[in-house]
This record gives C-alpha cells, structure tokens and sequence, in this order.
C-alpha cells in the first residue's frame, strides 16, 4: 500500500541575514525544516535568550508556523523553548526569533553563529467564529481537567 504525500505548501521568506543558509528539511519526509542562529550566545544555568534566525516569512491565510524544539538540544543540553511551540502569524513579516532557555541547573550551553536551534513546522489552521452562549453543551470531560483523569502519583 502506498502513501500519498500531501502537496507543499508556498511559503515566501526573506533572507534577513544572506550569509546564511535558508531553513532545510534534513530529510524529504521531515516535519520541521530547522531555523539558525544568527548570534552566538552563552547560557548560563536556567537563562533564557531571544535568539533571531536571520528569516522572515510570508504564509498563506489559514496557515501558522511553529517554532518547536530539537529534541538533541533538549537531551543533550536541557535547552528548551520557553513558549513551545511559538506561534508565527501568516500575517507576521518580522524576524523569526526563538526564545530558548536553558534548563541544566548546572551547565551553561553555548550556541555559535548558524547553530540549528530550533525547528519550523508549517500547519493549516482553522479560524474560529466565536458564538457565544449562556450555556455549554453538555460533554464527558464537563470542567475536568489539570490531572482530572488521575494517573499522577505525585497529585
Ligand atoms: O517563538 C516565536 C513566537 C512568535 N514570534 C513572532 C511571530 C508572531 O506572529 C509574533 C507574535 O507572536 P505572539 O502572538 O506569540 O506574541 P504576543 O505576545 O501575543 O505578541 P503580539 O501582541 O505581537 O501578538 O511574534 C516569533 O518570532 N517567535
Ligand atoms: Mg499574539
């Protein structure tokens, strides 16, 4: 059985450094092309910093992209995002920034000028109309929620 791959979708961006490579796919089946630092950087223990990519992109209505982690700087380095995933707007024409911190209590991280530090994932996303009521629909979960299904030795 075969699998049908989606088709791409166009997406326009705009060197903000042009020394820099653009955003790759690593392999043709990969969901995050992975975004540079432009700067370096050192981390001490639990330091966050806004790093920028040196892109900015166009996305068509009705697409988001989002600045997810790699999961190597996680596990080898306990550097993570704070806000992941960060959300780009189609709208927004600014530069990608990622804002990485540093979780290891104990080891600074350095990141060096071109260093992949984050990853760019492109999703089709629905637009809400809001309709407001006085009351919800009835459901299973009804307002539980935060451990509500239990599991958790610790709660
Ligand atoms: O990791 C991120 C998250 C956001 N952005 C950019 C793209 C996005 O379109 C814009 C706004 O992001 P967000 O809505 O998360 O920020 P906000 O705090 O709500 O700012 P604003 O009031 O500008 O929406 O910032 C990034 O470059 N990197
Ligand atoms: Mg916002």
């Amino acid at each position: 059985m075969s699998i049908t791959p989606r088709p791409s979708v166009d997406v326009l961006i705009r060197r903000v450094d042009p020394e820099l490579p653009l955003p790759s796919y690593e392999h043709p089946g990969d969901a995050g092309a992975d975004l540079r630092t432009t700067v370096d950087a050192e981390l001490a223990p639990g330091e966050r910093a806004v790093l920028p990519t040196g892109v900015a992109i166009a996305l068509p209505d009705g697409y988001a992209a989002f600045v997810h982690p790699r999961s190597g700087l996680a596990a080898r380095c306990g550097v993570a995002l704070v806000n992941a995933p960060g959300t780009v707007d189609a709208g927004y024409r600014g530069e990608i920034k990622v804002i990485v911190v540093n979780l290891d209590p104990r080891e600074g991280v350095s990141f060096r000028r071109g260093d992949r530090i984050a990853q760019l994932v492109i999703q089709q996303v629905e637009k809400a109309s809001f309709h407001e009521v006085a009351e919800l629909p009835g459901s299973a979960r009804a307002e539980g929620g935060f451990g509500s299904t239990g599991g958790h030795a610790a709660v």
